[in-house]
């Protein structure tokens, strides 16, 4: 693969917590406009590793980290780089809907506000983009004034979704994003992943291997801190060449 093909990439990254190495000599190359899953075993590193890619990392006390990461081929471990410009570029969805206590168009426009953005025109027209973009705006245009605490946890989920898009990304780190969710709710979101690949690059977090395999283009299995293996989601589903991987995929641990 190119080197320009990869939104993200490390290079023998270490992560320790204190003393204790939660990453080890981490290689993995994120291919741009497709979807990457990081599965594994509990505790092996998979947020952790999505947490490097926006320095949410650098929220934690007695997180250090050596190796290299590179966002398009730039660097951005360095103090030079700017975190708060880093994570408009690299947006984050969580594993628990956590909209803000204000109503549904707040919640969108609040990051572009954020950034400088006063033009009424200009932030409906985000939020309207924001909202279609996640797959939300029929369900909501009518009551785009009401408490965004009173949607459907799946609802809150895609207006999580639609607050990310609204400060313009280009990867989505997802962790966990269906985990709170309902069967239906689950469905909605991971066909808005497939969607959103044609615009942006998406990174996902997934303890339920079927997800994986159904939404991912990519899929990395993590064990004990290491990738143990990276590859197309066909060949880490049917055909894995680590036996370690094979292990997990067939349910022999987990
Ligand atoms: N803030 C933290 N402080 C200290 N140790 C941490 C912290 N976050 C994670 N760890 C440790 O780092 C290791 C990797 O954790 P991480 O959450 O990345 O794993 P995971 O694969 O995402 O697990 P899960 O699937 O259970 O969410 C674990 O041993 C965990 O206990």
């Amino acid at each position: 693969m190119k080197q320009q093909d990869n939104a993200l990439e490390t290079k023998a990254l270490n992560l320790y917590y204190g003393s204790a190495q939660a990453l080890i000599d981490v290689d993995i190359q994120i291919p741009k406009n497709q979807v990457t899953a990081l599965i594994g075993p509990s505790g092996c590193g998979k947020s952790t590793l999505l947490r490097c890619f926006n320095r949410m990392n650098d929220l934690i006390p007695d997180c250090t980290i050596s190796g290299s990461i590179l966002y398009h081929g730039e660097e951005i471990t360095g103090r030079s780089t700017d975190v708060v410009e880093l994570r408009k570029r690299i947006g984050m969805v969580f594993q628990q809907p956590n909209p803000f206590p204000k109503s549904i168009y707040e919640n969108v426009i609040y990051g572009p506000k954020v950034h400088g953005v006063r033009d009424r025109k200009q932030l409906d027209e985000i939020a309207e983009k924001s909202l279609k973009g996640a797959a939300i705006w029929e369900e909501v245009r009518e009551r785009l004034h009401d408490a965004a605490r009173g949607l459907s946890g799946g609802q809150q989920q895609r207006l999580c979704i639609a607050r990310t898009l609204s400060v313009g990304p280009d990867i989505i780190l997802m962790d966990e994003p269906c985990s709170a969710l309902d069967p239906i709710a689950t469905a909605k979101i991971e066909n808005l992943i497939t969607e959103l690949k044609d615009e942006y690059t998406v990174v996902i977090v997934t303890h339920n291997m079927q997800q994986a395999a159904r939404v991912s283009d990519y899929t990395g299995f993590m064990y004990m801190g290491r990738l143990i293996e990276f590859d197309s989601t066909p060949v880490i589903f049917e055909k894995p060449k680590e036996e370690l991987t094979e292990n997990y995929i067939t349910g022999r641990f987990g």
